[in-house]
């Protein structure tokens, strides 16, 4: 099979290393021309999976047009941010029989869009039909070290779920399909802003008990949120929910629940950024999330103190007082 694969941090290389190995044509695009260079001379990606020799029959390009020529599937793996604008630039260029699959993890800032969404937007609604949300407990670097890893193919359409489970399985590489897409969409933009929570909790010196609640109480948001835009909730419960919550708010390679401790810990969203070449989806996700709540008149209190914290200034010690003395309720999802 043909596949192009669209963003070339740790994700997209790990991802396309995945397919390549399973023996499809793929040609990887990365924004960075140095990294184009680099990565056809050494097969390594040096910027953001440094130490990791890629396969050998993985092609790598600057063009765009040309990462997607003929491509029989097109994953989309840039930071959600400039998904619209990388989109439109594709416009022309994607097969309309392609199937789409996202990896990236987020939501739109000011048209609070999911990834589907946009796709929708840029290149017609006919294109939700072959969108496939690939997502789950997966960091990038033990994907590329060959580590068991498990993730979901959720999409309205079982054929497109089929094709990317079918591209991406291998013996340590498992996809499930779904037919939930946008509870999967959804799972990997919520877990990122309870991430920088779960981050913020133990940069504040708590303990296990208070990052096993933020992670409880985050699901229950997620679930909420997932609710009221039609997902299932048996999605939140697996893989791209529940799976990649604990990965993400418990595992120290994840560079959200990093920027959390790191606020924490005192630090300034400023000084953090400022050192941080790779994306953490969760920091614009705390607003537009949070603004997707609101919008649908969905409780989710945590989000809104990662977003008061990163946004509004407010101390984070003070954002967990806040959140323990909230009205006493029955627990509910
Ligand atoms: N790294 C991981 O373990 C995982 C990441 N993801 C998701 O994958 C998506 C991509 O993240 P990573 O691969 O981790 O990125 P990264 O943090 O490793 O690298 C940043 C990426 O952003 C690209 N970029 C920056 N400015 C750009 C622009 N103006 N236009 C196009 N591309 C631009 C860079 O070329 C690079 O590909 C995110 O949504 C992330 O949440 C999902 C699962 C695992
Ligand atoms: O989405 C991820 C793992 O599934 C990666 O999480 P971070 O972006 O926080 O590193």
């Amino acid at each position: 099979m043909k596949i192009g694969v669209i963003g070339a941090g740790s994700w997209g290389t790990a991802l396309a290393n995945v397919v390549a190995a399973n023996g499809h044509e793929t040609t990887l695009w990365a924004y960075e021309p140095e990294l184009v260079a680099g990565m056809s001379a050494t097969r390594i990606n040096h910027l953001f999976l440094p130490g990791i020799e890629l396969h050998r029959g993985l092609q790598y390009t600057g063009s765009l047009s040309e990462a997607v020529q003929g491509a029989e599937l097109v994953l989309l793996v840039t930071p959600t941010q400039v998904m619209r604008g990388v989109l439109a630039s594709l416009q022309t260029e994607i097969d309309s029989s392609a199937v789409l699959a996202s990896a990236s993890k987020g939501i739109e800032l000011g048209t609070l869009c999911t990834v589907s969404q946009i796709c929708s937007q840029v290149l017609g609604e006919a294109a939700e039909q072959r969108f496939v949300a690939l997502s789950g407990p997966t960091f990038a670097k033990e994907v590329a070290l060959g580590l068991p890893s498990l993730i979901v193919a959720g999409s309205t359409n079982q054929v497109a779920a089929h094709t990317v489970q079918a591209a991406f399985s291998n013996p340590v590489f498992r996809v499930y399909t779904s037919d939930d897409a946008i509870g999967v969409e959804l799972g990997g933009a919520v877990k990122n802003v309870i991430a920088i929570a779960a981050g913020i909790s133990d940069g504040l010196g708590f303990g296990h008990n208070t990052r096993a609640a933020l992670i409880t109480r985050g699901l229950a948001e997620m679930k909420r949120l997932g609710r009221a835009m039609g997902a299932q909730d048996a999605t939140f419960a697996g893989l791209a929910g529940m799976g990649d919550l604990v990965l993400t708010c418990t595992g120290d390679l994840s560079r959200n629940r990093t920027v959390g401790v790191k606020l924490g810990q005192g630090q300034t969203l400023e000084a953090i950024m400022a050192e941080m070449r790779m994306v953490a989806e969760g920091v614009k996700s705390a607003e537009s999330v949070n603004a997707l709540a609101q919008r649908l008149e969905v409780e989710m209190p945590i989000t809104q103190k990662v977003y008061e914290i990163l946004y509004g200034n407010k101390p984070a010690r003070q954002a967990v007082l806040e959140l323990m003395s909230r009205d006493l309720k029955p627990e509910q999802a």
